[in-house]
C-alpha cells in the first residue's frame, strides 16, 4: 500500500453502511467479479476483471477512452454478457436474477439521461416505480405518491412537473432521469458519465445530490467519470481501467499521483491540493 501524502478521508461518515475499508472482511461484498472477460468478435474488451465491491461503497471508474468502462458498467447492467467468468450480486450469479428483481436491485443513468420524448416529467418520475407494482398498477409502497413528491422538490423539479421532456433543454431531462432512478429506490447505481451534459454549476449539484442521496439510503454507487476532479472530491475508490485490464484501484489520494496519471493517461499532470476540502486536484502541463 503507497503512503499518502494526503490525510485519509473519512469516507462515509454518517452511513452505517460504510464498508470501504479493506479490513471489512467479514461484510459480504455488494458485487464480485471473478476472472471476468469479454470479447466483442475477436477483440477482448475485458481481461480476467477480479473486483469486489463493498455496500455503501462509491467507486469511480476511471481510464482512457476505450480502454473498457462502459463495457464493465454494461456487464455490471446485466445488459452484456461475459463469455468468461461470473458476475455475483449479494452472493449470487447475476445471471440468475429476474428482470424485474434486477430493476429492483439496480438502476442505470447514462450520460443522454432520457429520450425528448412527449411525457410529462412527472409520469417520466411514476416509471420509476414501475418494477414495485402489480399488474393493476399498485405500488407496493403506500406513499408512493408522496416519495415522487420528495424527489421533485429536491431536485427543483416542481415547476417542470407538467411539462413535457420533449420541450426541456438535455440538462432538465438529465435531472428527471435523476429522479427517476431516485424513485426506482435501488440499492445498486450505476452512473455512466452522468454530468456529460451539465453546466459546471449543475454538475456540482448533481453530485452533491447525489453525496446527500446515497448517504441517507445506504445506497452503493459504481459511477463512469472522465472528469478526475469530480471523482476524486465524490468518490471513495477508484478503479482504472488500462486497456481492459484493472490498471490500478485505491483511494482517490493513492490514484492521482502524478506518476499514476503519467502512465495511464499519457499526460503530464500537476496534482494541487483542494483549497477547501482535504482531496488531490489535478492540472494538466503542457505537452
Ligand atoms: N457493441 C460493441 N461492439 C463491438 N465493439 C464494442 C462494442 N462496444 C464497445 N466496443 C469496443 O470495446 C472497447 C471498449 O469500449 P468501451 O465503450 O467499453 O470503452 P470506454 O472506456 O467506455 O470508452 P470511452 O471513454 O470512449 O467512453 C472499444 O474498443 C470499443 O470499440
Amino acid at each position: 500500500m503507497m503512503l499518502s501524502k494526503w490525510k485519509k478521508r473519512s469516507t462515509t461518515p454518517s452511513n452505517p453502511y460504510d464498508h470501504s475499508s479493506t479490513s471489512a472482511g467479514h461484510r459480504h461484498p455488494v458485487l464480485q467479479l471473478k476472472e471476468l472477460t469479454k470479447r466483442y468478435g475477436e477483440q477482448t474488451v475485458l481481461h480476467e476483471i477480479n473486483w469486489s465491491v463493498q455496500p455503501g461503497e462509491c467507486w469511480g471508474i476511471v481510464g482512457p477512452n476505450g480502454s473498457g468502462k462502459t463495457t464493465l458498467l454494461q456487464l455490471l447492467a446485466g445488459t452484456e454478457h461475459a463469455q468468461q467468468g461470473e458476475i455475483f450480486l449479494q452472493q449470487r450469479p447475476l445471471h440468475t436474477y429476474s428482470r424485474r428483481e434486477l430493476a429492483q436491485h439496480t438502476a442505470v443513468l447514462g450520460q443522454e439521461g432520457l429520450a425528448p420524448l412527449h411525457y410529462p416529467v412527472k409520469e417520466v418520475l411514476a416509471m420509476g416505480r414501475y418494477p414495485y407494482q402489480n399488474w393493476l398498477g399498485h405500488d407496493q409502497l403506500a406513499t408512493a405518491d408522496q416519495l415522487l413528491d420528495e424527489i421533485m422538490e429536491r431536485l427543483d423539479l416542481k415547476e417542470l412537473a407538467d411539462r413535457p421532456l420533449d420541450q426541456l433543454s438535455g440538462g432538465q431531462r438529465q435531472r428527471v432521469a435523476f429522479g427517476k432512478v431516485m424513485a426506482q429506490q435501488p440499492k445498486l447505481l450505476l452512473l455512466d458519465e452522468p454530468t456529460t451534459y451539465l453546466d459546471i454549476a449543475y454538475q456540482v449539484h448533481f453530485m452533491e445530490w447525489l453525496d446527500t442521496w446515497r448517504r441517507e439510503s445506504n445506497i452503493t454507487v459504481i459511477a463512469v467519470l472522465h472528469d478526475l476532479n469530480l471523482a476524486a472530491r465524490y468518490c471513495d475508490r477508484l478503479l482504472a481501467l488500462q486497456e481492459g485490464q484493472i490498471m490500478m484501484q485505491g483511494t482517490p489520494e493513492q490514484l492521482m499521483e502524478e506518476s499514476v496519471l503519467k502512465q495511464l493517461f499519457r499526460i503530464r499532470p500537476a496534482i494541487v491540493h483542494h483549497p477547501d476540502i482535504d482531496v488531490p486536484q489535478l492540472l494538466l502541463k503542457r505537452r
